[in-house]
């Protein structure tokens, strides 16, 4: 009985050993979903929001832990959905981008994140039928393979109700879709819906004074749902946010110039001009070029942080190299 009890335990051992080689040299050669492909790490999402995103105090405090919490719960009710608001250039697509650096590794090239983009991916209006059930089949196909995948849906105010209607299931609480279970995975949802009263409301602080830091999430998520439910097209955007299925609003805070200065200086390190920093004449003539509004105080840059690394690039083209001054002499 001994000899039957040893044999038994060493083919379990053997049997262990080599599903575990198995799938060891599986992940060797494709994207597994476990680690170290797949690891959310709280410490450097953190500190990549602290460091690589400026003028955005309220993504910073809401995001990282809502996805710490959603990560680390057991037994989540849910997929967590985030909905971005926000001008252009704002940053929206460029958290998303960190949030799948500080999970995939891969990031955005993961075979586990979708990136959606409404107007490139769905752009024939009479082939929604074919799209809602492509993007259906799109979404269970990527949780399928891995529980924790990431959606991002860029333009969601441009995509058809019909669509925004297919993802709604995914949103919702059920254990399971078509035996697919989706509570662990995360859903963010961008849209430049709301920009004009988050820049309303910035606008108003910044005239009376007070600093942007002081605002509050609780400012913004009462507009940003009257809004969504209000405006023409919002109808199954409405329906998410009657049945509680985005669990939070993000505004994105239009930038102001010293903010977009930041991101100057940040493309200038980036391209290894980190000598121009200091150069207030070369940074106020990016600066310069870029549009500003209001009329009245030119507060906020129109498109955010967008057009920075195009319009330094121009700058520095103009920059005669110092060798060619030398030649010269
Ligand atoms: N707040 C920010 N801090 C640092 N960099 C930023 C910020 N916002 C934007 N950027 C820079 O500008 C680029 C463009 O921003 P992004 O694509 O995230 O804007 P968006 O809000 O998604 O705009 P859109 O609504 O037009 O899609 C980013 O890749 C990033 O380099």
């Amino acid at each position: 009985e001994l000899i039957s009890v040893l044999t038994g335990t060493a083919i379990a051992i053997a049997t262990g050993a080599f599903w575990g080689l198995k799938d060891k040299i599986k992940c060797q050669l494709y994207e597994c979903c476990h680690e170290p492909d797949v690891n959310f790490n709280y410490h450097s999402l953190d500190a990549d929001i602290a460091n690589l995103l400026f003028g955005q105090h309220l993504v910073k405090d809401v995001v990282v832990n809502a996805l710490k919490a959603h990560w680390h719960n057991e037994n989540p009710k849910k997929p967590l959905v985030l909905s971005f608001h926000g001008y252009t250039g704002s940053g929206k697509n460029y958290v998303a981008e960190i949030i799948a650096n500080n999970t995939f590794r891969q990031g955005l090239r993961s075979g586990f994140v979708q990136h959606i983009v409404a107007t490139n991916d769905f752009p024939d209006k009479s082939k929604i039928e074919d799209y809602q059930m492509e993007l259906r089949n799109r979404i269970l196909s990527t949780v399928q393979k891995c529980h924790r995948s990431l959606f991002i849906f860029d333009e969601t105010d441009k995509l058809p109700e019909q669509l925004l209607g297919a993802i709604k299931p995914f949103l919702d609480y059920y254990s399971t879709i078509s035996g697919v279970d989706f509570r662990r995975s995360v859903f963010i949802l961008l849209s430049n819906k709301g920009g004009g009263k988050i820049s309303d409301i910035t606008l108003k602080q910044y005239e009376n004074g007070y600093p942007r830091e002081q605002l509050r999430l609780e400012s913004f998520e009462r507009e940003l749902m009257n809004f969504s439910f209000n405006e023409k097209g919002g109808l199954k955007m409405s329906e998410l946010i009657s049945n509680h299925l985005i669990d939070h609003f993000i505004p994105f805070l239009p930038l102001q110039r010293e903010h977009v200065k930041s991101c100057v200086d940040a493309y200038l390190r980036k391209r290894g001009r980190s000598d121009l920093v200091s150069n207030v004449d070369f940074v106020e003539r990016v600066l310069n070029s870029l549009q500003y509004f209001p009329d009245s105080s030119k507060a906020f840059s129109s498109s955010g942080c967008k057009r920075v690394d195009a319009k330094t690039d121009l700058e520095l083209a103009k920059i005669r190299p110092q060798f060619q001054f030398d030649d010269e002499l």
